[in-house]
């Protein structure tokens, strides 16, 4: 079902939606923060959605238990690194790993800055021991407004180089993307590439909006694309890269089941689609378990699993030189 000799990635996954259960557990204990239960069972089935949520916000609240116990830098950095030996461990040639500063500082107030410099100390450790290639993502949470939003990218832009893009996260039914206008124009001064959340909980008038106004060339979900036509076809034709999450869209209630999930659609309409994990610790599933599902559920045959595979690596933030090294490694593994 995965072609082992093209290269596995994952492009949509938050470091943040991705704290293990036991390391939420030890950092609890070792920072006397209270977790309403009393077992790593238990924490098990508080924290990883059980069937499915009712929206996408009470989807999202399940995230707070993973940023509640970072009441420290080491603790954040601890988190990163950790990210990277779960990506090594899922078979994963690369991977773009997502977070948000001000979401992982603000439950014990650590200093913005000192979070993003966490984050990208953990991930550096992670990969010199791991045999994978990482690229950061920094996210601007919508839900906690445009000020908010300009501090931290603020801190972002402070470690471009350490970073490939900027994405907008969060609330975005609350939070429209028009209000994000002006950080976006500093994120294309400052040269990186802009992926945005849209088509998930609002309609394809936020997937124009991203592409037009805020300069998205990916979108993650875009779910929503697929009740416009013209926008289908804008998508295919300009390749704009769709970050589709099947799991998670069926945890947050945006599509009603896998049968339901566009993501066919958009193969048949020529749009270059891929799959990832979105929050694969919230989820509690694996790139193996969407891939397993798009087959399954949403009926991809293999020629298309094949598809989405390549549109992986097509549409990641990579140079083209970069892109080739991730072919050649993978060849050479699979030789
Ligand atoms: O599926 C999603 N849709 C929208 N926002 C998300 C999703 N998963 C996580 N976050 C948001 O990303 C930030 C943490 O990286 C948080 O703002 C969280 O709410
Ligand atoms: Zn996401």
């Amino acid at each position: 079902m995965i072609d082992a000799t093209i290269p596995l990635v994952d492009l949509h996954r938050h470091l943040d939606g991705n704290v293990r259960i036991e390391t939420i557990w030890q950092l609890a204990q070792q920072h006397g923060i209270s977790l309403p239960v009393t077992s790593v069972a238990a924490l098990r089935s508080i924290v990883q959605v059980q069937g499915t949520e009712a929206n996408l916000l009470a989807f999202l609240s399940k995230l707070d238990w993973m940023v509640a116990v970072l009441a420290d830098l080491d603790a954040v950095k601890r988190v990163a690194y950790e990210n990277v030996v779960d990506v090594a461990r899922a078979g994963l040639d690369y991977a773009e790993l997502r977070f948000s500063p001000h979401y992982m500082a603000q439950s014990h107030g650590l200093p913005l800055q000192g979070v993003v410099e966490a984050v990208i100390d953990g991930v550096r450790d992670g990969i010199k021991q791991y045999p994978v290639a990482i690229k950061l993502i920094g996210i601007m949470s919508r839900s906690y407004g445009e000020a908010c939003c300009l501090r931290e990218l603020e801190a972002l832009l402070a470690y471009d180089d350490g970073l490939v893009a900027i994405d907008l996260a969060g609330d975005e039914l609350g939070f429209p993307g028009e209000l994000f206008s002006p950080h976006f124009k500093r994120v294309r001064d400052a040269g990186l590439q802009i992926t945005v959340h849209a088509g998930e909980a609002a309609g394809p008038e936020s997937i124009w909006q991203a592409i037009k106004e805020l300069g998205a060339s990916r979108i993650g979900h875009g779910v929503k694309a697929v009740s416009d036509p013209q926008l289908m076809a804008y998508l295919a034709e300009k390749r704009i890269g769709i970050e589709s999450c099947p799991t998670s869209n069926l945890q947050t209630s945006t599509v009603a089941s896998y049968a339901g999930h566009p993501l066919r659609t958009f193969l048949e309409s020529g749009i270059c689609a891929g799959l990832n994990t979105d929050d694969p610790g919230v989820s509690g599933i694996d790139i193996q378990h969407e891939y397993r599902v798009a087959n399954t559920e949403i009926g991809l045959n293999s020629a298309q699993l094949r598809q989405i595979q390549q549109h992986g690596v097509e549409m990641a933030f990579l140079s083209d030189s970069e892109r080739r090294a991730l072919y050649d490694r993978c060849k050479n593994k699979a030789d």
